[in-house]
């Protein structure tokens, strides 16, 4: 199964062009959902953040704090690699499993894996190709800090832990510009992926 990694900075509009590619018929596997659902009430894995993080790390409800936990982590390195340390492996696994699901359930010839730390991760070596998503800079700080109703400051923490889109697009074979209106970043993508499909036939 061709594997196709999207990725990009936060809020740079991947869900966007997920929906896009959903319409156009894709399989796509959301590793913030993955990583939403390795800490859901009762797993191992919100039990071994409740450990590293304290007791702040879960709400009355037994969810976890998410407001608190990005507070610790998106101003302090050391406790973000903690929290990836203990989470980036449960998200392998249902990452694998997915992917699985995909391949031999619904026998399709090809997947999106939207992986938001794609390069952090340096998970490009178990992909095909790169789809990058790209907005400006005051751009991204801008819908970042209306989506989430973040400050600047809470929004440009999150930014700066993550790397430069420079460096992103070069290395990414594909790259859809979503500075613009919908309409110009859905143009992009059908081109893409009519470029895909004749990717995919030629093998
Ligand atoms: C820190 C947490 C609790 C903040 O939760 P919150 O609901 O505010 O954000 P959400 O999960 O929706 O993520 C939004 C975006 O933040 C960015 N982000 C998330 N985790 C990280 C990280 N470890 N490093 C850099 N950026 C990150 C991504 O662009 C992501 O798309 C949460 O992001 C988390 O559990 N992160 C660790 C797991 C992870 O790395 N997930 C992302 C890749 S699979
Ligand atoms: N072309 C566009 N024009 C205007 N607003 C847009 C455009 N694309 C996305 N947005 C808005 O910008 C915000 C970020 O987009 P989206 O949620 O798709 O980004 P994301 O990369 O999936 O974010 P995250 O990394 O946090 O998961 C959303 O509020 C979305 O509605």
């Amino acid at each position: 199964m061709y594997r196709i990694g999207l990725t990009g900075g936060i809020a740079s509009g991947k869900s966007t062009v997920v929906s896009m590619l959903r319409e156009l018929g894709a399989s796509v596997v959301d590793c913030d959902v993955l990583a939403r659902d390795v800490v859901r009430p009762g797993t191992k894995g919100l039990a071994a953040v409740a450990a590293a993080f304290g007791p702040k790390a879960i709400r009355e409800d037994g969810t976890m704090d998410r407001a608190y936990i990005g507070g610790v982590v998106f101003n302090d390195a050391e406790r973000k690699a903690e929290l990836e340390g203990i989470l980036f492996p449960l998200i392998y696994e249902r990452i694998d499993e997915e992917l699985r699901r995909i391949d031999e359930g619904e026998k399709k010839s090809f997947v999106f894996l939207d992986m938001p730390l794609l390069f952090e991760i340096e998970y490009q070596a178990y992909v095909d190709e790169v789809w990058l998503v790209c907005v400006d800079g005051p751009t991204q700080l801008e819908r970042l800090m209306a989506r989430n109703h973040f400050s600047r400051e809470e929004a440009e923490a999150r930014i700066r832990a993550q790397m430069p889109a420079e460096k992103k697009r070069a290395l990414s074979q594909v790259v859809i510009d979503n500075n613009g209106a919908l309409a110009q970043t859905e143009e992009q993508v059908r081109a893409q992926w009519a470029l895909l499909m004749d990717r995919i036939q030629r093998g």
